[in-house]
Parts: C-alpha cells; sequence; structure tokens
C-alpha cells in the first residue's frame, strides 16, 4: 500500500497549534498508521513572519523527514492561503476569529480543519458550510475526541453491543480553574470567551455521540433546556449546565462546564438497565473507561465485579483526526464520516440555543454572518 502525504498549512501560531503541530510530525508507525503521513508546508502568523519562524523552529518543523520537505513562514494568513503547496489549512485562532478564517481559507480554495468551537453562532456555520460546498473543498470541526479510538470502542459497547441494556439516565463534565484575567481568551467576550463555546462543546460532544447517535434515537435532535452563571467581571457564562431529552430515547442528559474547578472523577456516565459505564477524566483526551454490572437483586452496581480498560495515547492524539483528514483527501471526500458537518451544526443549534435562553449575545461584530 502506498502512503499518501498530507501537506499541512498551520494558521496561527498559539498554544493548540503548537501541540497540534507536533502530533502531525510524529511517525505514524508510533500509532501503527502506515497509510497516511503528514508534512507541515507553512505557518503563519497574523502578529509577523519572524513568529511563524520562531514557531517552525519550536515545534521541529524545520527537521522534518521526508524529500526536502521546505516550511514556509509567512506574517499573514493571505498569504497562507496563497500557498499551492499547502493541502488542507488547520486554524488555530481564538473561536471569535474561525468564521472570518475560514471564509478566507474557502474563497481561496482551501480545504479546512478548523479548531473547535466551529464558529460564535449558527448561522455562521451554515454559510461556512454552504461556502465550502460551493468550492468544492474540504471542511471539518476539529472535535479531536471523536476520532480517539477509545471512543468507537465505547460507542460499539453502547450501540452495538448494548452494554448498558436500555439506558435510563447520562450526564458528562467538564470543569477545569481557568485563567482568571478578563483579557485572557476563556473570560474574554470580544474573544467569544466563555465555559460552553470553549470546554461545554466536550460534554455536549460526549452525549451527542453516545445518546443523540445512538441507532434508537433515529437522529433526533434534543430538546435544550439550560441555566448558566455569569462572570461578574466579563459576562460571559462561568458554569453553564444542559438538559438535553433524548425523547426517543426516554432518557434525560446533562451536560455541565465551569471554569472554576476542576472535574477529575469521570467525564462521562451512562447508566442502564444492565449496568453504568464510566469514562474517566479527561473529557478531551479520554483514556480509560470501566463498566460496572448492575446486580439483579437489588438494582445497585457491583463495584467489585467492575472491568476498567486503559488505551494508552502516544502523544498528545490529535493525530487521530489528522489522519481522518488526510484519508478524505486522498479519497476526495468533503467531509469526514466521524466527524460530519450535520452535527457541527447540531451542536452549534443546541450552544446557542442555550446561549438565547440565558441571554449571553457576543458583540454584534462577533455574531455577524457577513
Ligand atoms: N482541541 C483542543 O484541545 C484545544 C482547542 N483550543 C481551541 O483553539 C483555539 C485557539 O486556542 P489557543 O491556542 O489556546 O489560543 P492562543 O491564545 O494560545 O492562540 C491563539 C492564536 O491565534 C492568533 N490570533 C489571531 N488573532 C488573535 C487575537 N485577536 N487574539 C488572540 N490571538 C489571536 C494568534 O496567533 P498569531 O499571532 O500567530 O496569528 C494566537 O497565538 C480556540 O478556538 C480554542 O477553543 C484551545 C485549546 C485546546
Ligand atoms: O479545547 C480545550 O481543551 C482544554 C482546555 O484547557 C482549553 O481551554 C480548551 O480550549
Amino acid at each position: 500500500m502506498s502512503t499518501f502525504t498530507c501537506r499541512w498549512g498551520i494558521l496561527a501560531t498559539g498554544g493548540i497549534a503548537e501541540s497540534f503541530s507536533l502530533d502531525l510530525l510524529l511517525d505514524p508507525a508510533s500509532r501503527e498508521v502506515r497509510d497516511v503521513r503528514h508534512e507541515i508546508v507553512a505557518v503563519a502568523s497574523s502578529s509577523s513572519q519572524q513568529r511563524s519562524q520562531d514557531f517552525i523552529a519550536r515545534v521541529g518543523a524545520d527537521k522534518q523527514q521526508g524529500d526536502n520537505v521546505r516550511v514556509a513562514a509567512y506574517g499573514s494568513y493571505e498569504e497562507l492561503v496563497a500557498d499551492a503547496n499547502v493541502d488542507v489549512i488547520y486554524i488555530a485562532t481564538p473561536h471569535s476569529h474561525h468564521y472570518d478564517n475560514v471564509k478566507l481559507c474557502l474563497r481561496g480554495g482551501k480545504n479546512v480543519c478548523c479548531e473547535k468551537p466551529f464558529t460564535v453562532n449558527s448561522t455562521q456555520t451554515e454559510k461556512l458550510i454552504a461556502l465550502a460546498r460551493e468550492k468544492n473543498v474540504f471542511l471539518m470541526e476539529a472535535v479531536w475526541i471523536r476520532f480517539f479510538p477509545i471512543m468507537a470502542e465505547i460507542r460499539d459497547l453502547l450501540h452495538r453491543q448494548q452494554i448498558v441494556g436500555k439506558i435510563l439516565r447520562s450526564t458528562s463534565e467538564f470543569g477545569e480553574r481557568m485563567p482568571t484575567d478578563p483579557n485572557h481568551r476563556i473570560l474574554n467576550p470580544n474573544l467569544a470567551g466563555g465555559a460552553l463555546l470553549d470546554i461545554g462543546i466536550y460534554p455536549l460532544t460526549w452525549q451527542l455521540s453516545l445518546l443523540g447517535e445512538h441507532p434508537d434515537n433515529g437522529g433526533q435532535p434534543p430538546k435544550v433546556t439550560s441555566s448558566m452563571i455569569k462572570s461578574k467581571a466579563t459576562g460571559v457564562d462561568e458554569q453553564t449546565t444542559l438538559i438535553l431529552d433524548f425523547e426517543r430515547l426516554g432518557v434525560q442528559s446533562t451536560v455541565n462546564c465551569n471554569l472554576n474547578v476542576k472535574t477529575h472523577s469521570f467525564c462521562t456516565l451512562v447508566q442502564g438497565e444492565k449496568g453504568d459505564l464510566q469514562v474517566s477524566w479527561a473529557p478531551m483526551r479520554p483514556e480509560s473507561y470501566t463498566f460496572f454490572p448492575r446486580k439483579e437483586s437489588d438494582g445497585d452496581v457491583d463495584v467489585q465485579a467492575a472491568k476498567t480498560v486503559t488505551r494508552d495515547i502516544p502523544g498528545h492524539g490529535m493525530f487521530w483526526e489528522a489522519d481522518a483528514v488526510a484519508r478524505c483527501l486522498r479519497d476526495g471526500r468533503k467531509e469526514a464520516d466521524l466527524c460530519p458537518l450535520a452535527t457541527t451544526l447540531l451542536s452549534q443549534q443546541i450552544m446557542e440555543t442555550a446561549r438565547s435562553q440565558n441571554s449571553l449575545r457576543y458583540p454584534d461584530a462577533l455574531e455577524a454572518a457577513n
């Protein structure tokens, strides 16, 4: 089998761009992947060309294996989009900027993989999906947990093997003690800060993936009720809870996120007639799960009979989504099966419903979809 090389352009040089790039540069054989490989062929910073140059050295992109891989360093995103050497652009700006950045890339005819959350609101998502289709290019939100092999394993246990039997109840959460500087992107309304958009998308993804996409749910979107507590300093949500009613399953689930205190014991719990499936922390980087069978005698779970499964992550874990993008480009597909645009739109709609229920609106310039 020949190996397909995917040539990446990195748009922005912040924290997650660095983690993603380091993963791209790992040898795919270390995760037993041989059909695709990655090269970073260009990096762009809106701040300066020097910043791109420094980033290239920091992640080791100047020492890539391959036939004379040369990495271009740009001082503007426009130059990256114009680079004919780039197959796909990974966008790693704050979410406030995703809409404009994705639009720039799509208009330039580039394939795009954009960090989560995809946009600020669902109208922006709809417009970008339409533009990608018009331009006939690949588009995906980088919801990396969807590509973890352990996620496929957990979905199989619940959806096909029905390990917990009929699902009765479910919950997912993600809390972290985040920076309290009001100018940090996490709290800054001008950068679309707040718990829901930044980290709430993870517990929401768990619930949509495990319950929303359960075969017995028939693809029905959940009914959404929500509550938010907002930052006194900046007005964005610090604590948010969503109640999702999956009416066809007859199950109510909760999604909880906060910027004040770290959650640690579990990130997702699915309880059913035959037992409980518990996924351990971290919600954005799942490594293990435990199945607790339910005793028929009194309905309690049998803790002695619990079984834990742990799967190593040979790196940060962002390479699995990158591999999926590469395979789509190789095969001429415009969407990834594991993270289709319809799921991106649904999660945007749910987050927007919650924001609207709690009167959380970002500045007009960020909500615009021009
Ligand atoms: N998948 C995951 O695990 C994670 C995903 N994320 C997502 O990635 C995105 C970026 O987060 P993160 O890397 O932590 O952010 P950082 O603040 O570390 O980096 C953002 C980068 O965006 C560029 N940028 C362009 N315009 C602005 C602006 N007005 N203000 C600030 N930065 C700007 C800058 O790069 P330059 O100067 O080079 O243009 C900057 O370095 C977010 O949408 C976040 O939700 C974040 C963390 C983890
Ligand atoms: O995606 C993310 O996951 C980890 C968090 O620390 C970060 O703020 C968020 O953007």
